[in-house]
């Protein structure tokens, strides 16, 4: 294959000039097209439904008119980018959206990329070139084609040697300046790449890709992907992508609705318990613990430890009168309760029913049963359910639990920890010890899903919640009726008609309906919603914990996992896909790679793949896809000197990058040390972690090295942000590998 970039000029004016012409067709059609999704909208709109079944259509029309013209929006720039052309003389324009030609019997003016006639333009090469004589990629700026490239597929039956396709377009895109935010690859996405993105729905994929093989940029696609090739089936239960923090899902915002989609949720872990804003955060080693396997045992211990048999008789007073409650009337109760087999909470009522039972029989007893009347029991039962005494001893012997309240009380008493946790040690039990008033962390949220199948929702408080909401509807619609009854003196006779006809019930329930959320909206909104396909990013940073969590949510077991355990940078994360993936689905799973870094240059990658070789020898380093010429550099300074010297080299790198990024990469304990100069930011290696920029300097290498048992795997993670330039600042030795190559 040989690649033609910029044919000689007068065959490229002809090109260009014919290119616009047919560009000039597509945005013509693209524009008729857009004026009618905005008509349909406008009538939709315009509509006043006069029953159910009309309301539901206009809501269905109204939501798929605006996401058509969220599409069209997406693809304006850069609605067209490659063409095929093949041996038998036809071609094939390839683009952001299909578009059909009306006049010409519905032919395709424009395949959309996730179409499967797109897929030659992504991977014919020399040696299959699937009857493709040659692959352009159109450079269009604001309509105007401004220039092509040209590969010629059928010269030369062999294959690159570094199987890259649209070499001159995908140099381009990867020495572009990054922005701060990811952009889509549409126009690039190399072979291996899209053999991942279109791989079927079905079952669980792994890939595993080493740093800057564009596993996000992947997974991303994928989504796109399979919204559009099974829309039917995924629409409704919506697709769900995880990713390790907010400022990767910020990083990572824009790609989707760039490619025209916007129903899928971003969330990292803690965002799925919709009850819970994570604020707080944690030492390493407390969420280490919180994320290990054996918590669901420990949970389990936590919630029997609640189910209580007093030692002593239990004193309750009812009406003056002490009642003596025996354990053993206790743990019958508790017997009957778990007898049922079902969670806590709904065991409740029959262990609650069977200690009023007792009371009851108690208060006869003292009455003398025979001087009772029928119903007199019921009474006397329904008057000890509300007595505060019998309350309070319920609450102790068996308390209805919100996983809130569970791990909170939980936490808070030394007791409850050592009985829940007898095989930690106390200095271990210490660092999960708080005060009950304390947020939460990221790692409690696992536990706090885990805890809601252990106790089941407390349908009471549901309940509650659901009454409260509909009487608040009531309420409103109460109001709007009383504002019509004013305005009946002026209305008009068909208004007034109409109004009779209106109770505040209706426009209630018609307020409830016409809340129009969108499946992603429903979806972080409930705890139990179950995606149709699951997507989780930086999988090797999730705790076994939280793997039970995100496998509840895909219950099909429909899900792409990306991520390099070479990059576990979380104590509680991966060791190997193995090892995360047995206990929800033992082998049935199925692994891709991703071999080729398209992020940082051989230079840089030289530097990295020695550490990498320092603590984890079998894994293969991704061969980078280009080089700059340009050597990382390093720089020893003394502790002291440190700040200022940096603060210089700031400066320095500012100026090699003009507008590009820099970002410096710190130690935890020089995070606040060093401090952020101008508009570059001060970093740890947590918060780098899947992120990039077009600079880095990285500070004090042994320092990273050492912070963590996981300290070398964050290096490398460190070494591998830059897309242009690494530089190294350091008072204390280097890491041997590092040393070794760096002289
Ligand atoms: N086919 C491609 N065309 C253009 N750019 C690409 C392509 N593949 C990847 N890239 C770019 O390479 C960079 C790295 O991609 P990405 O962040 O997805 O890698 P990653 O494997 O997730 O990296 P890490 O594991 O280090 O987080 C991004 O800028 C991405 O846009």
């Amino acid at each position: 294959m040989s690649t033609v970039s910029n044919a000689p000029e007068t065959g490229e004016t002809a090109a260009l000039a014919a290119e616009q012409e047919y560009v000039a067709r597509l945005y013509d059609r693209f524009d008729t097209l857009r004026e009618q999704a905005q008509q349909f909208l406008s009538s939709a709109l315009r509509q006043v439904p006069d029953s159910e079944q009309a309301h539901t259509e206009r809501n269905a029309a109204t939501r798929l008119h605006t996401e058509q013209l969220a599409q069209y929006a997406a693809a304006e720039t850069g609605l067209c980018f490659g063409k095929l052309e093949f041996s038998d003389d036809t071609d094939r324009y390839v683009g952001l959206m299909g578009i059909l030609d009306e006049e010409n019997d519905y032919e395709p003016l424009l395949v959309d990329w996730r179409a499967p006639a797109a897929r030659p333009f992504y991977v014919a090469t020399g040696a299959r070139t699937e009857g493709v004589r040659m692959r352009r990629h159109l450079r269009i700026r604001k309509r105007t084609v401004i220039g092509v490239d040209d590969e010629l597929l059928d010269l030369s039956g062999v294959e690159d040697a570094d199987g890259v396709t649209g070499e001159t377009a995908l140099l381009a895109a990867l020495n572009a300046k990054r922005t701060g935010r990811m952009t889509d690859i549409v126009r690039t996405i190399q072979a291996e790449q899209d053999t991942i993105i279109r791989s079927p729905l079905h079952g669980v994929l792994v890939v595993q890709g080493g740093p800057g093989t564009g596993k996000t940029a992947v997974a991303l696609h994928r989504a796109a992907y399979l919204l559009y090739t099974h829309r039917e089936q995924l629409a409704k239960r919506g697709v769900l992508v995880v990713g390790p923090n907010p400022e990767f899902l910020n990083y990572i915002s824009q790609v989707l609705p760039s490619l025209g989609e916007t129903g899928v949720l971003m969330a990292t872990v803690g965002d799925l318990y919709p009850d819970v804003r994570p604020r707080l955060t944690e030492p390493d080693a407390v969420a280490e613990i919180k994320g290990r396997s054996d918590m669901v045992s420990v949970l389990a211990k936590a919630v029997a430890d609640r189910q209580r048999v007093p030692d002593e008789p239990m004193e309750i007073v009812f009406e003056r009168e002490t009642l003596l409650l025996q354990p053993a009337a206790v743990e019958r109760a508790k017997a009957a309760a778990l007898r049922l087999g079902t969670v806590h909470n709904r065991a409740e009522p029959t262990f609650s029913a069977a200690i009023v039972k007792e009371l009851t029989r108690l208060v006869a007893e003292g009455l003398g049963a025979d001087l009772l009347e029928p119903g007199d029991l019921a009474d006397i039962a329904r008057e000890l359910r509300e007595e505060p005494d019998v309350i309070a001893a319920l609450d102790w012997l068996w308390p209805v639990l919100t996983p809130q309240r569970l791990l909170k009380e939980l936490y808070a008493s030394p007791e409850l920890l050592e009985s829940a946790f007898p095989h930690l040690s106390a200095e271990e039990r210490a660092l999960l010890h708080r005060p009950e008033h304390y947020g939460w962390t990221p790692a409690d949220v696992p536990l706090l899903d885990e805890a809601m199948e252990l106790l089941g929702e407390d349908d009471r408080a549901a309940k509650a919640l659901a009454e409260k909401k509909r009487r608040e509807r009531l309420e409103f619609a109460e109001g709007v009726v009383d504002i019509m009854r004013i305005d009946e003196e002026v209305a008009d006779d068909d208004v007034l008609m109409a109004m009779n006809m209106i109770t505040a019930d209706h426009l209630a329930e018609r307020h409830e309906r016409s809340s129009n959320l969108t499946t992603a909206e429903r979806a972080a909104q409930d705890r139990t919603w179950t995606f149709g396909h699951v997507i989780v990013d930086e999988a090797q940073e999730l705790s076994a914990m939280a793997w039970r969590l995100v496998m509840r949510r895909a219950p099909a077991r429909s899900m792409t996992l990306v991520g390099d355990v070479a990059q576990t940078g979380d104590l509680a994360g991966a060791e190997s896909w193995e090892q995360v993936l047995a206990p929800h689905v033992e082998n049935r799973w199925r692994m891709e790679e991703l071999t080729v870094n398209y992020r940082t240059p051989a230079e840089i990658m030289r530097v990295a793949a020695a550490v990498l070789r320092e603590f984890a020898p079998p894994i293969a380093e991704p061969k980078s896809v280009r080089s700059t010429g340009v050597p990382p550099w390093c720089l020893p300074v003394t502790a002291d000197d440190l700040p200022a010297r940096l603060a210089e080299l700031v400066e320095k790198e500012l100026a090699e990058v003009g507008e590009g990024t820099l970002v410096v990469i710190t130690p935890g304990a020089l995070r606040d040390v060093v401090p952020p100069v101008g508009r570059v930011s001060v970093l740890t290696v947590r918060e780098a972690k899947g992120l990039e920029f077009d600079a880095v300097i990285v500070v004090e290498p042994a320092m990273i090295r050492d912070e963590s048992p996981k300290g070398l795997n964050d290096l490398y993670v460190a070494l591998t942000r830059a897309t242009q330039r690494l530089g190294i600042v350091h008072s204390t030795p280097l890491p041997d590998s590092l040393a070794g190559a760096l002289s």
